[in-house]
């Protein structure tokens, strides 16, 4: 695997923290280029980096040269360029399974508690937005863990569902969606968080995490 590789991330953003967790996962070295999506109007708008990424979003990971964005495509190439440890199953069920868990997150929930839309929806109303699309969504994908988890979401290895849980955990959190409601999600959690890549990738040990979030 060669090649120089630049991660455009922003400590809470969903989409970079997957990325960085696959990283960690592959133990590949990046160098982290932080970009602030709420300083100066939004350090994703600025005219050099729009034309890295014309969706004016994070993360976009720089390879040799090469801008490549969206978390799922930028984690698959992740896992062409280093295979070991894989990020999906051999198994072309359990494979089925991993990416529709994670497309439960990367489709159905997070886009619609993306920053942007949050904007969009309004200060007014924007925790009870994001509220009820996290809870719909970690509804459907705790039943669906009773079909497919062991110890983690698909049997007993990581793979991408695993990688796309973890920041959505932390937005319910945030948007004080009772997780009591899902004990499949919570173990499994528990559990991820305890791992050494997805400690390093947490967003709230990340060098731009705000001092009063960090984790001590
Ligand atoms: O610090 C902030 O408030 C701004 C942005 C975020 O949270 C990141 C998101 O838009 C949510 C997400 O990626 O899931």
């Amino acid at each position: 695997m060669a090649g120089k590789i630049i991660l455009y991330t922003y400590f809470r953003s969903s989409c970079s923290w997957r990325v960085r967790i696959a990283l960690a996962l592959k133990g590949i070295e990046y160098e982290s280029r932080p970009v602030n999506l709420i300083k100066d109007g939004g350090q994703q708008h600025a005219e050099e980096y729009k034309t890295l990424n014309p969706q004016e979003q994070v993360p976009t990971l720089v390879w040799d040269g090469i801008p490549i964005t969206q978390s799922m495509a930028i984690m698959l190439f992740i896992d062409d360029i280093k295979p070991n440890p894989p990020l999906l199953p051999d198994d072309p069920v359990k494979k089925a399974q991993a990416l529709a868990l994670a497309e439960l997150i990367n489709s159905g929930i997070q886009p619609l508690q993306n920053l942007h839309v949050l904007q969009k929806v309004g200060e007014d109303k924007k925790t009870e937005w994001a509220h009820f699309w996290i809870n719909k969504g970690l509804t459907a994908f705790e039943k669906m863990l009773k079909d497919t988890a062991g110890k983690y979401c698909v049997g007993d290895s990581i793979t991408l569902a695993d990688i796309f849980l973890v920041p959505q955990v932390y937005n319910a959190h945030r948007f004080n969606v009772d997780l009591t409601q899902f004990p499949l999600i919570q173990k499994i959690s528990a559990t991820l968080d305890n791992h050494e890549a997805f400690k390093a990738a947490d967003a709230l040990v990340q060098p731009d995490c705000p001092e009063d979030l960090r984790k001590k």
